[in-house]
Order: structure tokens, then sequence, then C-alpha cells
């Protein structure tokens, strides 16, 4: 939203006013509001009950979208108009799943067709490793263990699908991430693995990344010593996923090993593309086409429900209203599965790289908060860590509480106390303690300890439940943030594709790496507190 429009603070105050005197234990109470705030999509129920909203906000926020075209705005991105405008790009994440999706995709024909090109070339590979038939299209005799090497978007997607659909995944390869620059972490997976059977896939749309390329060097250095100094030999243990196919070529990948990337995909919007080659190696072309499905429902979902029913628009306007008009800075997103655990930080991409920004396309400041800071970690182990402030500090954190019913595995006593823990922090946030019901528990205390053991509740929270864990339903779940985020971008006014924000550091960094090996270098002087801590490193290093 511009400047000169009103900022949803002002637009809502009046609402936020009203029900700051109404307790969430009240309107709990009230069965149709609750039916009004729980929607399904397929395997995927969202129950935002414990939003601290009422209908009449609601409505008056469903209004404000609706009076924002939003509708058209999501159609333009569908159709694979510039939206991104900072880069004169297409966004069309949607058209990579478009092929399962029963809406008729209106994403250029040109597009689609590559896509599923791509899709067929990916499944072509991974039956062939599957099959252990992967030498004849010039990769190593045995695969047994397979390195993606990404960072960002290269690198969450892939990584938090393969591990939240280990029930799915294929014996046959074991799926590892090389991701940070600490050496630390190249080393220990060169220290495991046999080079002889290693398959190393570098995901980097950019192909120019420092991480993804230090770390391609040092499992090249490592490959080629096995192979006694053999390129060629080498050049079979890489697979590329890239938009920059000729950097990935004189890399040394050989150009029938590079799969592309497209600048209409943005990377955290990726693990659809060939960037989900891991994924697919993991779990097969028929899991990996399940996820594109999973995602595809959703997109017909959010293209034909209304905003009433319509969960990412849904999630949109509680962020709106807990962002804006209540003015929570964090959100915390605590999935109740391990196998979920990488969820955070892939919605922390996701959502802080798309939304974290204060200045419209236009160049104007969007004049109002927008994305809160994204945080959080698997329950039940969140709540014996930082829950203690989340029921009695001084902040309040909106949570996303995300859980499964039925679990990929038969121990069933665990999981009913993992969804029973899942069901009574939400239930606790809300709901709280008053120092009545405190003194009543425990008389023998008086008011100074009831006073201490008093929740305020009060605390919004939404709830995701997942039938189960499976690839079309975590597609489903993926896409429900994608859409949540589109339209954050649209309702806030900003460009939700671009990704301005990380260059600067990227390039200090390239300034700094000569200065802290002691080389010479023609880059402008460093800042004297950054000066001042080299010359320490220098001191310490030994
Ligand atoms: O795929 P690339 O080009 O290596 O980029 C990796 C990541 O780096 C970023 O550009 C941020 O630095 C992300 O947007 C992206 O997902």
């Amino acid at each position: 939203m511009p400047a000169n429009v009103p900022t949803y603070a002002s637009l809502f105050a009046d609402h936020a006013r009203r029900l700051s005197q109404t307790h969430l234990r009240t309107l709990i109470a009230d069965a149709a509001r609750g039916a009004r705030l729980r929607h399904r999509a397929g395997p995927l129920l969202l129950d935002l009950s414990r939003q601290k909203l009422d209908m009449r906000a609601l409505d008056a926020l469903g209004a404000q979208l609706e009076a924002s075209s939003w509708e058209a705005a999501r159609d333009a991105m569908f159709a694979g108009e510039p939206i991104n405008t900072s880069e004169d790009r297409a966004v069309l994440h949607t058209a990579l799943r478009a092929g399962a999706s029963s809406m008729p995709s209106p994403a250029p024909a040109g597009a689609r067709r590559e896509i599923e090109a791509t899709l067929e070339r990916i499944g072509q590979l991974v039956d062939a490793i599957h099959g252990g038939q992967q030498a004849a299209l010039g990769l190593p005799d045995t695969v047994t263990d397979i390195v993606n090497i990404g960072i960002g978007g290269s690198d969450l997607g892939p990584r938090l699908a393969v591990a939240a659909l280990a029930p799915f995944r294929t014996p046959k390869v074991r799926s590892h991430f090389l991701t940070n620059v600490d050496g630390q972490a190249a080393y220990d997976l060169i220290t495991r693995l046999d080079p002889k059977t290693t398959l190393v896939v570098i995901v980097s749309k950019t192909f120019t990344t420092q991480e993804t390329l230090l770390n391609g060097n040092v499992l090249r250095g490592w490959i080629l010593e096995a192979c006694n100094g053999d390129e060629r030999e080498v050049a079979r243990h890489f697979l590329a996923v890239s938009a920059n196919t000729e950097v990935a070529g004189s890399w040394g990948v050989p150009l029938k090993q590079i799969f592309p990337m497209w600048d209409f995909v943005g990377g955290r919007y990726s693990l659809w593309s060939a960037v989900g080659l891991s994924l697919a190696l993991a779990i097969g072309t028929q899991g990996f086409r399940a996820v594109l499905a999973g995602g595809a429902r959703m997109d017909d979902h959010f293209r034909s429900a209304p905003w009433q029913e319509n969960l990412p628009a849904l999630l949109a306007l509680v962020e709106i209203w807990n962002r804006d008009v209540l003015g929570y800075p964090t959100r915390g997103v605590v999935p109740y599965a391990d196998l979920l655990g990488d969820l955070p930080s892939y919605l922390q991409q996701l959502e802080m790289e798309s939304l974290g920004k204060s200045v419209t396309p236009q160049g104007q400041p969007v004049g109002q908060p927008t994305v809160p800071v994204v945080w959080g970690s698997v329950g039940t182990n969140a709540q014996h860590a930082y829950f203690q402030a989340l029921h009695q500090g001084t902040e309040v954190v909106p949570l996303d509480l995300i859980g499964i019913v039925n679990p990929a595995h038969p121990l069933h006593g665990n999981h009913d106390a993992l969804l029973s823990n899942l069901l009574a922090q939400a239930a606790a946030l809300a709901l709280g303690k008053t120092t009545e019901e405190a003194l009543a528990e425990n008389p023998a205390g008086g008011p100074t300890l009831a006073a201490q053991r008093t929740f305020p509740g009060d605390r919004p929270s939404s709830v995701v439940l997942l039938d189960a864990l499976t690839p079309e339903s975590l597609g489903a779940l993926i896409a429900l943030y994608e859409h949540k985020v589109f339209l954050l971008g649209h309702l806030w006014g900003i460009n939700a594709f671009d990704q301005w924000g990380v260059e600067l550091g990227k390039s200090i960094a390239r300034q700094i790496l000569p200065a802290l090996r002691g080389e010479q270098s023609d880059v402008p002087p460093l800042d004297a507190a950054t000066c001042a801590l080299i010359g320490a490193i220098h001191e310490r290093r030994t």
C-alpha cells in the first residue's frame, strides 16, 4: 500500500479497539464463528478460530481484499505477465505444476512445453538411476549417494521435502545436502562418502553463488583425486541445475547433464522445477509428480474459491491483522512433526526474502510494517525451550501450529501424545488461566504465587492439519504458503519476487576476502570496524 493510502492499522483501528475488550475465551465459544474460520482444501484443514478476530473484522478485511483487485493480480501471475517488475520477469512457478491442474493453464505454451520436456528428462534420469542403468547416460557405474550442493532456494526446498517425505524414499540411493560455505560440512561429507559412487547435483540458478561454487570445487577436487586426475571420469559424477548453462558447462558439467532453470522461476519458488531433482531422486518420479499435483490442487483452490473459503487468502488476511493492525513483529512456525523440522527455515526464506521490503515498485515507502520475523522449530521440543515466554512473556507471538492426523509410523501412542500437545498449546495460549483460577487451584500459595501461575491467554494461533504427510499434502502445504506470500505482496504493494536486499552483504564479502587473506587488491578501503576485526583475526590466527 503506497504511502498516500491509509494504513491497515488505521483502516481497522475500530475493529481492533472493539476486540481488545473481548477475550479469545469468549470469541472461541461462538460456534458459528468457529465454523466460518475453519476451512478445508483437499488434505489440509486450516483452523483460524483462535485468531483474535470476529466476523465483523474478518468481513472488513475481506472487503479490503475484494477492493484490491486481488483476483486480477492472481490471474496476471498465473498468465505469466511480468509482475516481477524490478527484473522485468514473469513469475511462473505455478506453471511448473500446471500439468496436474484440473483448470486450464493460462501460462504461455512455450514455457509449458519446456517445463514438460524437463520433467520428462528428470523422469528418465531418475528411472535410470533407480534401475542401475545410469552408466548408459554417461554417469558413474554405481551410484550410492547423491549430494545436492546449493543454498537458499537451491537447497531449502529439496532439503525440506526430502526430509519430510523420508517414509517415501527409495533405499537405492542416499541423499545429502551441502549448503553452507563452512568447510566443516564439506569435510564431513568427503570423509564419509565414497567418491567413486557419489553423484553431485550442483543447483544454482545463477551459477555464480560463492558458497555453492566453493563447495562444488571441494567435491570436484575430491572426486578428481579418486579418479587419478581423469577429468572425463570426474565429469560423470556431476549434474547441474541452472539458468546459466554456459557457465555451468565451462565449470565442467557436460551439457547433457545440465537441467534448466528459467528466469520466470525465483529460487525460493523453485522446488517444483529441476531444482527438485534431488527430491525426485529420493522419492522417484511418481512421488515427485505427486508433489506437483498437490501444489496444483492448491493452485486450483486459490484460483476458484471465494476469499471466505480460500485458505491462502484467509492466511494473508490474518497476517495483515496480526502484523499491521495488532502490531505483532514476529510469527512462530511450530510443526508438530520431526519430518517437518525444516519447514521453519523454508518459510523464513519464502516469506522474509519475498516480503522483507519497505519500498514499493514505484520507489515509495510502503508506510506500514511488512513481513514479520518468521522463526520456529518442532513441537514438542519447542514447548520445553521457549513456550514459557509465549505463554507468560511480555511479547505476543502469533503461531502457526502444524500437525499431521495420520502418522507414517505405527507408534500411535506417541502420535496421540504429540497431537494432544499441539491442541493443548493452542488452547492454553488462547484461553489462559485467570488469577482466580490459579488461586482456586492452589490456595496455599496465596495471591503471590497465583499471580505467577496466571496465564493471560488471548494469544493467537492458527492450526493447519494435514490428513497425512504425503507428497500431495506437502505440495499443497508449500503452495498454500506461496500463495499467501503472493497475496501479502499484493496487499502491501511490494514486489515479492526480487531480493535486492541480499546484494550489499555479498559485495562487501567480496571486498573483505582479499584483505582477510592478506592479498593486495584494488577494492575501496574497508571501514574502521571491519579493519579492526580483520586485524584481530590476523593476530590470533595460528
Ligand atoms: O540459485 P543461486 O543462484 O545459487 O542462488 C541461491 C540463493 O541466493 C539468493 O539469491 C539470495 O542470496 C536466493 O534468492 C537464492 O535462492
